[in-house]
């Protein structure tokens, strides 16, 4: 299993007691397949993804990535393994102005030690299977809405990660372009083999992934069927 998220319990500060985020959550989710959490504001999805992002430590339960439990991890063999082994795909691409698109996955994938000809290769082989081969020398002000978020998700692959962790990648776009952004992210699962997450409080598109979970009020309901075979 290459993410497993098992019986997480995550609380917040709130006046004199406790908000609980997350309430015994677990989820699966297999090398090359796409699970998608949908629920209302507030339920707890983008807990969820800092959890399974190691980015937040939860009050008890266990995170396991690429075999690895995570929660008794010191900082920095955490971040080691974030860097190595997971993507994230934030809702707003944050891409850098005065880069261009080949550059801007060239960035993230710096700190590997890799030769710089290698990055490059490797962010343009990227470009290209995000459909941007052309658009390698833009800055982020060159491109539309839709182009900004395929950079994105190009560069959260820069490092070949194994779990992709996704929040709200089509909020910004209109239908047609948020189905392509989501086709796009079933076909890199698939030939990445990562275990993907993808968070939204938006119910179209759900026939597209292969598993969908719903969390409401920090409690999630993993739907033990398939939506489409995979
Ligand atoms: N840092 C924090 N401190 C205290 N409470 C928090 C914190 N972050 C989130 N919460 C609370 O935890 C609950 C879950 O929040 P979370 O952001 O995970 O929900 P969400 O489903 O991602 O919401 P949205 O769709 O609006 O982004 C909410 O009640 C929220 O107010």
């Amino acid at each position: 299993m290459t993410l497993l998220v098992h019986d997480v319990t995550l609380t917040y500060p709130d006046g004199d007691g406790r908000l609980t985020a997350l309430d015994h959550v677990s989820l699966e989710v297999p090398a090359g397949t796409l699970t998608a959490i949908v629920g209302p504001s507030g339920s707890g999805k983008s807990s969820l993804l800092a959890v399974a992002a190691t980015l937040v430590t939860p009050d008890s339960g266990a995170v396991v990535v690429a075999g690895r439990e995570t929660t008794r991890m010191g900082a920095a063999e955490k971040s080691a393994l974030r860097r190595e082994k997971i993507g994230i795909v934030f809702q707003q691409p944050n891409l850098l102005a005065s880069l261009t698109a080949v550059e801007q996955l060239q960035v993230m994938a710096h700190l590997s030690g890799r030769p710089s000809r290698q990055l490059r290769r490797r962010a343009l082989e990227l470009l290209d299977a995000v459909g941007l081969a052309d658009k390698a020398d833009k800055r982020p002000h060159q491109l539309s809405g839709g182009q900004r978020q395929r950079v994105n998700i190009a560069r959260a692959l820069m490092n070949e990660p194994t779990v992709l962790l996704v929040d709200e990648p089509t909020s910004a776009l209109d239908h047609e372009r948020g189905a392509a952004v989501l086709d796009l992210l079933v076909t890199l699962t698939r030939e990445r083999s990562t275990a993907t997450v993808l968070v939204t409080h938006d119910h179209a598109h759900l026939d597209r992934m292969d598993r969908a979970a719903t969390i409401t009020d920090g409690r999630l309901v993993q739907n033990p069927d398939p939506v489409v075979a995979a």
